[in-house]
């Protein structure tokens, strides 16, 4: 017999267990269908397993630093025991979702999901019925068209091999390729970032960008730009990578990763008609799709924002609201806030750094270097810089960028007193402990 539910969640990342949860708390019998681990990218081998590496780069780089004044000795993260310890963290985690959601009465189905009709999936050979849907398969490894294709990595092979080559090559200078090269030169391997264009990190300050990649390279981190990567050859002992300038780049492993596109080419969604663009599902201001009992929300969908965990949580929570409430309001995105995981940090909220030189009638921008501030100082931080928009009109904040080793928690003060609208003046009006980086936040405001 067919079994059927109110919703059925397809894809168990983080948007489709918050949505699993929200619905079944309200009261919804609701199955989630899971082709791989449950828990998705950010449990399995996304930003979990990157920060938990990025701790360990952290550790070696402060160490490095420090090691310069003579205070301390380096230190030698070991790869092989570092996973171990990220595998101890993690293993039962796939199993503890799933674990949990059977246990709120959210049924678990394991396998690829495939559209039977507006109202049936096809799991592992049983059918489904749902009376609504939500897709929420979210994002995998863009691939290239080119000879040898199949010896290249993606990001996954990275966060989860047993031992790190040597000599590796990264595909594409974005945000992975970023944490990724931070992580390898931490760990002892040599970094060589092959990248199409001329633009690193296109979504962030590229003056800022460029100091970042100053101090890579001397660190030792080699950088090809307007490197069009054409095929690549397996050979005796190692891997080539061959340019449109028909230059060879040598390592024992090269990953690609150059963006992810919309995990949503197995879902049998062309048999129903569910209408897609390259930006994945296309849903409208409701999350809905063309077809009104199917929605879809994450990094399958065309939403107009980053493909970031933090979204995919937010849609999910609006999608919960909506299935369960009046279904009239729209969506409305809070401000954007992302960084990167490399060392240092390059973090952003608000208005970006472009947009305001373009508009210069409209905002001015300052920069305040903070090198010699105590809390980059006392690590003998190589750079700390923040760039801060002002609305020229009401001298408020709306936007600020960061470079330092603390990039990503400084920016979170900046989104709070942006999102409350704070001038100084109201800022004033708190006291932070001191010294700290929320401290510092005072001083950045003039
Ligand atoms: C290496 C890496 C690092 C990242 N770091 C950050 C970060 O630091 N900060 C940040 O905000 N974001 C980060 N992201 C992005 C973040 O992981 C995604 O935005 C987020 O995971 C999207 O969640 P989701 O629920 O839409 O999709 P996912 O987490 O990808 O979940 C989708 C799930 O659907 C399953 N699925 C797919 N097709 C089917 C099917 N037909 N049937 C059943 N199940 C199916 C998949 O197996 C998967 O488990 C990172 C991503 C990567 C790859
Ligand atoms: N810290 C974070 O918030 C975080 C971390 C990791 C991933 N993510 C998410 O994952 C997504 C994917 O990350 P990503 O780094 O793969 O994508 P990205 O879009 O940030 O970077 C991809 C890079 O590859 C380049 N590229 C594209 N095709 C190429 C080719 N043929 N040869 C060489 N270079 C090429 C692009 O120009 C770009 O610079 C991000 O867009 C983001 O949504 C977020």
């Amino acid at each position: 017999m067919t079994k059927s539910y109110d919703v059925i969640v397809i894809g168990s990342g983080l948007s489709g267990l918050t949505i699993a949860y929200g619905l079944n708390k309200k009261g919804l019998s609701v199955a989630i269908v899971e082709a791989n681990k449950f828990g998705g990218a950010v449990a399995n081998y996304g930003s979990t397993r990157k920060k938990e590496l990025v701790a360990f780069a952290e550790l070696k780089l402060t160490a490095q630093q420090l090691a310069k004044t003579g205070a301390v000795n380096e230190l030698t993260p070991n790869w092989q025991s570092a996973m171990a310890y990220i595998d101890s963290l993690e293993n039962t985690e796939s199993l503890e979702h799933e674990t949990a959601l059977r246990k709120v009465g959210i049924d678990t189905i394991y396998g690829e999901a495939i559209f039977v009709d507006e109202h049936h999936i096809e799991v592992a050979g049983s059918q489904y019925e749902g009376e609504k849907f939500v897709i929420a398969t979210g994002a995998k490894s863009r691939t290239l068209q080119i000879e040898g294709s199949d010896y290249l990595k993606d990001s996954t092979d990275f966060l989860t091999q047993k031992e790190l080559p040597k000599k590796v090559i990264f595909i594409g200078a974005g945000i992975i390729a970023f944490a990724f090269m931070t992580i390898a030169e931490a760990f002892d391997t040599e970094v060589t970032v092959l990248q199409h264009d001329e633009r690193a990190l296109a979504a962030f300050d590229q003056e800022l960008v460029y100091k970042l990649i100053e101090l890579n390279k001397s660190r030792g981190i080699n950088y090809h730009f307007d490197e069009q990567l054409i095929a690549v050859k397996k050979n005796q002992d190692n891997y080539s990578a061959i340019t449109a300038k028909g230059i060879e780049y040598q390592a024992d492993a090269i990953y690609c990763v150059a963006g992810r596109i919309p995990n949503i080419s197995d879902l049998g969604i062309e048999t129903i008609g569910i209408e897609t663009d390259q930006h994945g599902i296309v849903v409208d201001e409701y999350l809905t799709t063309n077809i009104s009992t199917i929605y879809a929300c994450g990094d399958c969908s065309n939403t107009p924002v980053p493909k970031l965990a933090t979204y995919a949580v937010w849609e999910a929570d609006y999608l919960v609201e909506h299935l369960t409430g009046d279904g009239l309001k729209n969506i409305d995105y809070p401000l954007s806030v992302m960084s990167t995981f490399s060392q240092p940090k390059l973090a952003q909220v608000g208005i970006s750094i472009s947009h305001a030189k373009e508009n210069q009638e409209l905002y001015s921008v300052e920069t305040i270097d903070m090198t010699d501030w105590l809390e980059y100082k006392k690590n003998n931080d190589a750079i700390a810089l923040v760039k801060v928009i002002y609305q020229k009109s009401d001298n408020r904040i709306v936007g600020a960028t960061s470079l330092s080793n603390q990039a990503d928690l400084f920016i979170n003060y900046f989104t709070m007193a942006l999102h409350a609208g704070w001038t100084k003046a109201e800022l004033k009006k708190i006291i932070f402990a001191y010294p700290s980086l929320a401290n510092d936040v005072l001083r950045a405001y003039h």
